[in-house]
C-alpha cells in the first residue's frame, strides 16, 4: 500500500555518544518516555508481562530504534508516532541445515509495533524498508527473536521469507541466512549441549519466562528443545489477551511531540536522525568497548 501522509522516521540509540550531550535535557527526556511508552504499548500487543523495550535499557545496549512518525496527523499538525521497530547486533549460536552450530553475528529484529488503530496499513513495512535500508542488510541476514504470527506473517507476505532453518533458542532465521554472511560464519565442532550455546543465544525475552511461568503443578508441561518453524503465538504460554476496545492514542501527544518535529531536522534533533549519528552500522558495532556477550539484552 502507497503512504500518502507525510511520514518521518526518527532513528534512536541511547548509548551512542552524541546523544548523551544533546543540547535539550529535555529533549531527550521525551524521547525516553516515548520509547517507554512504545515499549508498553508492544508488550501489551504481545501479551507480554513486561516490555522488552525501555529507555533504561536501551541506555546499556547499542540496540537501536526506528520510530515512524505521522507528521500530518492530529491534534494541530503535531504528529502521532504511529509505531516503532528495534534491532540490534547479537552474537549467536545458530544451526545450519546440517544442524552444524555457526557462530554468528547477525542483526536481530528485537521489538516491532505498529499502533493497533493502523495495523495492515502499510506503515510495518514502510518502517521495515527504512530499517532494512539504514542498517545496509537484506531480510534473509535478520535473525528474529521470537517473531509473533503476526510477524511472521508479515515477513512471509513481504519478503517471501517462509522456509525457516530450525534452531535450540528462540531466534528464527529464514532459507539464504547463510549464504549472506559477512564475516563468514565460522563453523565449530559439531553439535554441543544445548546448555552450552545459552550464554550466547539467549534472547531478549528470556527473562519473561520467569515472569510468566505459572505455579507448580501447572508447569510441568515438558519443554521442547527445538521451536516449530512456525512458533506458537505469545498467547499460548501467556494466556489470550481480553478483548478490549480501539485504543486511545497511547502517546500523551501533545507533551511529548512538542520537541519532535524532526522533518526536516533541526539543530537538535540532528544528532537522533537517521543521518548517521554514531557513523555506519558497521562503525557503531566496531565503538563497542565490552565484548558483545556481556552487553545487556535488554
Ligand atoms: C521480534 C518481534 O518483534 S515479534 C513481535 C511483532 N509485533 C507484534 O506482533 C505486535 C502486533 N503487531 C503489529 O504491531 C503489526 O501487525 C506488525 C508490526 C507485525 C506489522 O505491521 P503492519 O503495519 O500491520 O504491517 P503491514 O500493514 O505493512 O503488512 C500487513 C501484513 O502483515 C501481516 N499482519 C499484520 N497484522 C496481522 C494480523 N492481525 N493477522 C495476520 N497477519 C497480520 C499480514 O501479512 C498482513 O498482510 P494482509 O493484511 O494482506 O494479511
Amino acid at each position: 500500500m502507497w503512504l500518502t501522509r507525510p511520514f518521518c522516521f526518527l532513528t534512536i540509540t541511547l548509548r551512542e555518544e552524541g546523544v548523551y550531550h544533546l543540547e535539550s535535557v529535555d529533549l531527550q527526556q521525551q524521547i525516553m518516555t516515548i520509547i517507554d511508552e512504545l515499549g508498553k504499548a508492544s508488550a501489551k500487543a504481545q501479551n507480554l508481562s513486561a516490555p522488552i523495550t525501555s529507555a533504561s535499557r536501551m541506555q546499556s545496549n547499542r540496540h537501536v530504534v526506528y520510530i515512524l512518525k505521522d507528521s500530518s496527523g492530529r491534534p494541530a499538525g503535531k504528529g502521532a508516532i504511529i509505531g516503532f521497530i528495534k534491532v540490534g547486533y547479537k552474537k549467536l549460536f545458530v544451526l545450519d541445515d546440517r544442524e552444524a552450530h555457526n557462530e554468528v553475528e547477525p542483526l536481530c529484529i528485537l521489538d516491532f509495533y505498529i499502533h493497533e488503530s493502523v495495523q495492515r496499513h502499510g506503515h510495518g513495512r514502510e518502517l521495515f524498508q527504512y530499517m532494512l535500508q539504514k542498517e545496509r542488510v537484506e531480510p534473509h541476514q535478520l535473525a528474529i527473536d521470537r517473531p509473533s504470527q503476526k510477524l511472521l506473517k508479515f515477513l512471509n507476505k513481504h519478503y517471501n521469507l517462509e522456509t525457516t532453518v530450525p534452531q535450540v533458542n528462540n531466534f528464527v532465521i529464514f532459507e539464504g541466512f547463510f549464504a549472506h554472511q559477512h564475516p563468514p560464519a565460522r563453523k565449530l565442532p559439531p553439535k554441543r549441549a544445548e546448555g552450552d550455546i545459552k550464554p550466547y543465544s539467549s534472547s531478549d525475552r528470556e527473562f519473561l519466562k520467569v515472569a510468566v511461568e505459572p505455579p507448580w503443578p501447572l508447569n510441568r508441561a515438558p519443554r521442547r528443545a527445538t521451536p516449530p518453524a512456525h512458533p506458537p503465538p505469545r498467547s499460548s504460554s501467556l494466556g489470550n489477551s481480553p478483548e478490549r476496545g480501539p485504543l486511545r492514542p497511547f502517546v500523551p501527544e501533545q507533551e511529548l511531540l512538542r520537541s519532535l518535529r524532526l522533518c526536516p531536522p533541526h539543530p537538535t534533533a540532528r544528532l537522533l536522525l537517521a543521518a548517521d549519528p554514531g557513523g555506519s552500522p558497521a562503525q557503531r558495532r566496531r565503538t563497542s568497548s565490552l565484548p558483545r556477550s556481556e552487553e545487556s539484552r535488554y
